[in-house]
């Protein structure tokens, strides 16, 4: 299958030099990036080049189209993937939660919405347990202070974390505001909801922790089948604090299990 990526931060250049090192049964053939000039350096040293195109054309160019790119551009990448009846795998998944007519669009057009577990864990359980009754889904996030930086939520309350020295509770909420508060912080939250119990009913504390060196989620679920508690502790990449280094790999996992013959987890 042809791959294409959107975004070419943390996530989306480990992704592309990861594909252009080879993965079976899939081949890089486009990319999308803001600084074009950053982009041909990357892709200069590669063995097979992909075309360079805008964020919308992505879709012309390939089966799975990766979004990699900040939530505000999500809906033209989302659009026009879904549009052309792609395998549209969204990093942004935050941006998801206020446009699920994108997943009625995508049954008309013959599209798939694969959400990668990204920087969390344990999706798999929660999918499982949400298969029978689930009485409460919470996740808590921890982050070093820098790793909330800039968060409309944070800004709109002014909240300044950067001199803290104990940890600060900043939001507790759904996952569908904490969301619309923290756009590039809480994705994971909006992954979580969408295996399990929905936005409405996923609850989420966000904690600016100076005394964390690594992005923590902790998600708990009591179920009728099971109790879940499940700690992930993740090391911020260099190119984003906010984004922990798993996040691509996670992608790339999940773009395996698109094609692979073994597939391993539900
Ligand atoms: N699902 C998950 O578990 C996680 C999701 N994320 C989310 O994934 C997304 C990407 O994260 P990172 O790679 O860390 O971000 P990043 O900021 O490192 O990279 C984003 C890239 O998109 C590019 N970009 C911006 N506008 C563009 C445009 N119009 N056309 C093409 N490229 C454009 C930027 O130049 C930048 O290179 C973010 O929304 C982030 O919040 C991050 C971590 C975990
Ligand atoms: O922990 C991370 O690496 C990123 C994160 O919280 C998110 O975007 O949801």
């Amino acid at each position: 299958m042809t791959v294409a990526i959107g975004g070419l931060g943390a996530i989306g250049a480990h992704l592309a030099r990861a594909l252009d090192a080879g993965v079976e049964g899939l081949r890089l053939t486009a990319i999308a990036a803001r600084d074009q000039e950053k982009a041909r350096r990357l892709i200069a040293g590669f063995r097979s080049t992909p075309l360079l195109v805008d964020l919308r054309g992505l879709a012309e160019h390939a089966d799975i189209v990766v979004e990699a790119a900040p939530a505000a551009v999500f809906e033209q990448m989302a659009e026009a993937a879904i549009g052309r009846g792609r395998i549209f795998i969204p990093s942004s998944v935050g941006a998801l939660l206020p446009r699920m007519h994108l997943v009625a669009r995508a049954r008309e057009t013959g599209a798939r919405i694969v959400v990668p577990t990204g920087a969390l864990l344990g999706l798999d359980a929660v999918r499982a347990a949400a298969e029978g009754k689930v009485e409460s889904v919470t996740i808590e996030t921890r982050k070093p202070p820098r790793g909330l930086e800039g968060a409309p939520y944070l800004v709109e309350n002014n909240i300044d974390l950067l001199g803290i020295t104990t940890p600060r509770l900043v939001f507790k909420g759904n996952a569908f505001d904490a969301a619309r508060g923290f756009p590039a912080n809480v994705n994971v939250a909006a992954a979580l909801a969408l295996a399990g119990i929905g936005p409405e009913r996923t609850m989420v504390e966000i904690w600016g922790d100076p005394g964390v060196s690594r992005n923590t989620h902790t998600i708990r679920v009591e179920a009728a089948a099971a109790r879940l508690t499940m700690t992930i502790e993740n090391v911020p990449s260099e190119e984003n604090p906010r984004t922990g280094k798993i996040t691509p790999l996670s992608i790339l996992a999940c773009l395996r299990g698109l094609t692979s013959t073994l597939k391993v987890g539900s």
